[in-house]
C-alpha cells in the first residue's frame, strides 16, 4: 500500500431508526343508527411527526380520534386495525386500554371549559391521572402537576385555581398539561385552539410544537382550518365523508391540493400574500353528505366543480399525485390538468403504497 492510495470511505453516520407510534389500517366506524362516519382510513404517525386531520364539520375527524382510544359509544361497529406502538387497540383487553389511554396516547379535547371539571382545582385534575396510572403518592402527584403547569407556561401556584378563574388560553394550557401527565408517546389534539383568539391560538400552537419536538411525541391534530394545520404539521390528511381523500406534505397539500375538495378547503383559508384571484373564495356549493345515505361513486361528486360523468358511479383510490402526495380523484388517475396546476399521472394505492405513505 502506498501513501497515495485513496483511503477507504468512512462508515456512514449512524441513522436513528424512526419509531412508528401509530398505524391505522382500513379503519371503518359505523354508528348504531347506520352512520358510516369513518371509511377505510389508513394513517401513520412516527415519533416527532405531526399529522394534521382536516375537513368540514361532520366529515368524521372526531370519530376517528375517539376510535383511536376506544372512546366511541358501545354499540358502534369498528373494524380494521389501530396499532399503537405495534399493539392493536381494537383487540386489547379493557384493562390494557385503560392503561394505554393516558400513558400510550392522550387526547386534548376542544373547549377546555367543558372538558375540565368546574368544581375541582386544576392541579387536582392534573394529578388525578398521575395517581391512577403512575402509582404516585398524593404529594408526588401534586408536585408533578405543578411541574407540568410550569412546563406549559403557567406558574405552579395556579394549581390551586378553579377553571373559571383562568382565561381560555390558560385553561387550554391546563388541558395540555393534563394530556402530558403520564408521559404519553402520542397526543391527539381535537381542535385545540378553536375557541381562542388569534394571538392566544398562535401561542398554544407554538407550545404544542415545542412539546412535540422536546419529547419526540407523535401528534395528531384535528382542525377544520387547513391554514392552522399547514402551519403546525408536517403532513396533512384531508377527510371527506369519512374517507381520507388527500394526504401529503402539509405545505404541499395547502398550496397545491390535488383533490377538488382539498382545493376548495384550501381556498377557504387564504394566507397573507395571496393574490387577489387566489384570495377570492371559490365557494363550494351544497353540504357534506349524510353518512347514513352516502352518494354513489365518489361521494364528493355532487359538489365537485370538476366531476366527470363516471364520478357518479366510480369511486377512486388514493393515487400518488406527487412525491409523497396522494389524492383520490379521477383527474389524478387520468393525469388531466386541474385548477391548481399541471397534473401528475397517478399510481393507485395498491401499486405503489402499502398501507399509508
Ligand atoms: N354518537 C353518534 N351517533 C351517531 N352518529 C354520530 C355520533 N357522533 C357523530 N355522529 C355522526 O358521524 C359523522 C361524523 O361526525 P364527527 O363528529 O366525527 O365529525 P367531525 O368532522 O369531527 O365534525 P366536527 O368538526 O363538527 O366535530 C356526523 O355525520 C355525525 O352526525
Amino acid at each position: 500500500m502506498t501513501d497515495t492510495q485513496t483511503p477507504p470511505a468512512p462508515p456512514p453516520p449512524p441513522t436513528t431508526p424512526t419509531r412508528r407510534l401509530l398505524e391505522v389500517r382500513d379503519l371503518e366506524v359505523t354508528y348504531a343508527g347506520g352512520a358510516a362516519a369513518v371509511r377505510g382510513v389508513n394513517l401513520t404517525v412516527d415519533a416527532g411527526q405531526k399529522l394534521g386531520l382536516a375537513g368540514e364539520s361532520g366529515c368524521g375527524k372526531s370519530t376517528l380520534a375517539l376510535a383511536l382510544l376506544r372512546l366511541l359509544p358501545s354499540r358502534t361497529r369498528v373494524s380494521g386495525e389501530i396499532l399503537l406502538d405495534g399493539e392493536d387497540v381494537l383487540t386489547m383487553k379493557w384493562g390494557r386500554v385503560r392503561a394505554v389511554r393516558w400513558a400510550g396516547a392522550s387526547i386534548v379535547f376542544q373547549g377546555a371549559m367543558h372538558s375540565l371539571n368546574a368544581v375541582h382545582r386544576v392541579g387536582d385534575q392534573i394529578a388525578e391521572p398521575i395517581l391512577l396510572h403512575r402509582k404516585a403518592t398524593p404529594a408526588g402527584a401534586r408536585k408533578k402537576a405543578g411541574e407540568l403547569l410550569e412546563h406549559v407556561g403557567l406558574p405552579a401556584a395556579r394549581a390551586s385555581a378553579y377553571p373559571h378563574e383562568l382565561s381560555g388560553g390558560q385553561r387550554q394550557r391546563v388541558m395540555i398539561a393534563m394530556a402530558l401527565a403520564c408521559d404519553p408517546r402520542l397526543v391527539i389534539a381535537d381542535e385545540p385552539t378553536t375557541a381562542l383568539d388569534v394571538m392566544i391560538q398562535a401561542q398554544i400552537l407554538r407550545l404544542i410544537e415545542q412539546l412535540v419536538a422536546e419529547q419526540d411525541l407523535g401528534l395528531v391534530m384535528i382542525s377544520h382550518d387547513l391554514a392552522v394545520l399547514a402551519d403546525t404539521c408536517d403532513r396533512l390528511a384531508v377527510m371527506y365523508a369519512g374517507r381520507v381523500v388527500e394526504e401529503g406534505p402539509a405545505q404541499q397539500v395547502y398550496e397545491n391540493a390535488r383533490h377538488p375538495y382539498g382545493q376548495a378547503l384550501s381556498a377557504a383559508f387564504p394566507r397573507i400574500g395571496d393574490t387577489a384571484s387566489r384570495f377570492a373564495p371559490r365557494g363550494l356549493p351544497g353540504d357534506p353528505p349524510d353518512p347514513s345515505g352516502l352518494p354513489s361513486g365518489c361521494t364528493f361528486h355532487p359538489r365537485c366543480p370538476a366531476a366527470l360523468p363516471s364520478c357518479a358511479t366510480e369511486d377512486q383510490p388514493l393515487r400518488e399525485a406527487g412525491r409523497g402526495h396522494w389524492a383520490a380523484c379521477v383527474h389524478v388517475a387520468a393525469g388531466t390538468p386541474d385548477p391548481a396546476g399541471a397534473a401528475t399521472e397517478g399510481k393507485a394505492v395498491g401499486e405503489a403504497r402499502s398501507s399509508s405513505p
